[in-house]
């Protein structure tokens, strides 16, 4: 193994949307830095995850409203392969060529390869042999049987954004099954017959919708409600909705085995699966997608070298971070993490949020005045040894207090901060409003079939807005005034003086007031 090493000031393992981003705003007071990136630059949310699961749902979306809009022919089911290239389309058919150009052009090195810490503000980076080559990215060319290693120095800090990784359960067969995880069902050539998916949440619901658009006959087990996150009411509504498209959807239930024969073995697809419930009944399909959560992805990258041992990591092997996202229990507080690998938040958005502090942290702490383009640069907070003060550019405290998400199925279903029972449980006062969105004038224009329901937390003592859930079309473009109104806790009284435009569905926000009493 032939080893050289290079020193940048920051080091960053892991380049999808948050890694870059942390990496980009660290960068802006003149400090150099490295991205290190094992597969696509640009990471699970382009190409396997956020990206294409919204393209595969697009079509039935659209057509959907057609069909509820009086005047319109149902413009028929989705044309599949148009669907399937499109998606081809959006995710650039899986070349990251033009995110890896943004890296360098923002004056990033983008380093190919595993990046693994081995010791305090050390990185190795190693390439397998059989993806070395001459454009490996490792600088100089190198080719041959050795697998290539560099060492990255960084002088002040390191940024982990490693991502996650599925979680397969233990459930007899299944692993054997070789079952499709989020990845083959963004990622599919073709639309299975049928399909089973195990697992209520997101990513289950999202699959099932997007499957069934598509013309496959999907049954969803879920082992709760549906969307365990948000309200329980979103989840009825979606299961409702799912239902009425012809998904059978299971809940309360899990799979107790599962069988494939001749999976694993080679020369063609797999056959058909079968899922057997604990009550014995068998569900047959062609294919079987588990979506049954995520786990910080922390098994492959050296964190016992800077000490981190199993007990000093969070739940399913989380980097700990405080709120200026610095890695709890390393001495000299030089390890950073951001995104899905700390377990905080796991949504492309509030990871890019925490490696905008991340970033902006950095940057203060060890920038040049000479290199900054930054907007740190004059700030009356200057995050230099500080934990970062609450709401201030330095602390992830929306992570906390204002944590978005967008649940694209149909109906929609968005929502900020905490539902009713958690905050209940963290204490807050709380009152939940709660109203009927075909009620508003906005939504009759709409489509006379409008469904929709949304629903505000009001903290009593404090009389602003906590959280805020919508259920309905297009619920996730309702979202941001109540993310503003969470963010800037922003008094009721003041907010009777935000008007709702006439006929907009956005009318509820009157309704929530004057149902609260004023
Ligand atoms: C099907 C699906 C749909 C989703 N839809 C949405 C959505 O609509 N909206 C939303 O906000 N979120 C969505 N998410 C969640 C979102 O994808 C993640 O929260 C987001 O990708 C996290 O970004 P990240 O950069 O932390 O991790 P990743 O995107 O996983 O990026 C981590 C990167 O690090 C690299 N890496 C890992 N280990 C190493 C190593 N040792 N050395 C070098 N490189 C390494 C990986 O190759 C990867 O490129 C979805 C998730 C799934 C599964
Ligand atoms: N639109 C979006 O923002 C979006 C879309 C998809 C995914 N994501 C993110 O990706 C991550 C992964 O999504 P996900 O849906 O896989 O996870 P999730 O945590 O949302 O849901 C997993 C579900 O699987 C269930 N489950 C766990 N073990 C099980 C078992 N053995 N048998 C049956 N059910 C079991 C859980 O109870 C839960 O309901 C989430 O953090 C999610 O926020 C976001």
């Amino acid at each position: 193994m032939s080893l050289s090493e290079e020193t940048f000031d920051v080091v960053v393992i892991g380049g999808g949307a948050v890694g870059e981003n942390a990496a980009d705003r660290a960068s802006r007071t003149g400090l150099s830095v490295a991205v290190v990136e094992s597969e696509l630059v640009g990471g699970e949310c382009s190409y396997w995850a956020c990206m294409p699961s919204k393209v595969l749902l697009r079509a039935g979306a659209v057509r959907a409203l057609a069909r509820e809009t009086p005047g319109l022919r149902d413009p028929g089911a989705p044309d599949v392969a148009a669907v399937l290239a499109r998606r081809d389309e959006i995710t650039s058919n899986w070349d990251d060529s033009g995110q890896a150009s943004w890296v360098e052009g923002a004056g990033l090195t983008l380093v190919r390869g595993h990046g693994r810490l081995v010791g305090e503000r050390l990185v190795e980076v190693t390439v397998p042999e059989s993806s070395v080559s001459t454009d490996s990215g490792l600088g100089e060319a190198e080719t041959g049987d050795t697998p290539v290693a560099r060492r990255l120095r960084a002088r002040h800090a390191v940024i982990v954004a490693t991502g996650s990784v599925p979680v397969l359960p233990d459930t007899p067969g299944l692993a054997e099954a070789a079952p499709w995880s989020s990845r083959e069902a963004t990622s599919a050539e073709a639309v299975p017959e049928s399909l089973v998916v195990i697992g209520g949440g997101v990513v289950g619901a999202e699959m099932a919708n997007a499957y069934a658009d598509l013309g496959a006959h999907v049954t969803l087990l879920s082992r709760g409600g549906l969307l365990s996150g948000a309200e329980p009411f979103a989840g009825e509504m979606v299961a409702d909705s799912l239902r009425e498209l012809g998904v059978d959807v299971r809940t309360d239930v899990e799979a107790a085995s599962v069988e494939r024969p001749g999976a694993g073995l080679e020369g063609g697809a797999p056959g058909p699966v079968t899922v057997t419930l604990p009550d014995g009944e068998k569900i047959t399909a062609a294919e079987l997608l588990v979506a049954t959560g995520r786990v910080p992805r922390t098994g492959d990258i050296g964190v016992e070298s800077v000490g981190l041992d199993g007990a000093a990591l969070g739940r399913g092997g989380a980097l700990v971070v405080d709120d200026s996202m610095q890695v709890s229990g390393v001495p000299g507080g030089w390890l950073y993490a951001c995104g899905d690998v700390t377990g905080r938040a796991p949504t492309t958005h509030q990871g890019k949020y925490q490696a905008r502090v991340v970033g902006d942290v950095i940057a203060a702490r060890y920038g040049t005045e000479a290199g900054d383009r930054s907007p740190t640069s004059g700030d009356p907070e200057p995050a230099a040894g500080q934990e970062g003060k609450p709401w201030s550019r330095y602390a992830a405290t929306a992570d906390h207090a204002a944590r978005v998400q967008v649940v694209f199925t149909r109906p929609q279903v968005s929502w900020v901060g905490p539902t009713e029972r958690e905050a209940r449980s963290a204490g807050i006062p709380v009152e939940a409003v709660s109203y009927d969105l075909a009620w508003v004038g906005g939504a009759s224009v709409e489509s006379p079939g409008y469904t929709g329901r949304a629903q505000v937390l009001v903290d009593t003592q404090r009389r602003i807005l906590v959280g805020a859930t919508f259920v309905g079309p297009e619920a996730g473009e309702m979202l941001h005034a109540a993310t503003i109104a969470v963010v800037g806790e922003v008094p009721l009284d003041r907010l009777w003086h935000a008007v709702p435009a006439y006929p907009t569905v956005s009318e509820v926000w009157l309704r929530f007031l004057e149902s609260y009493g004023l």
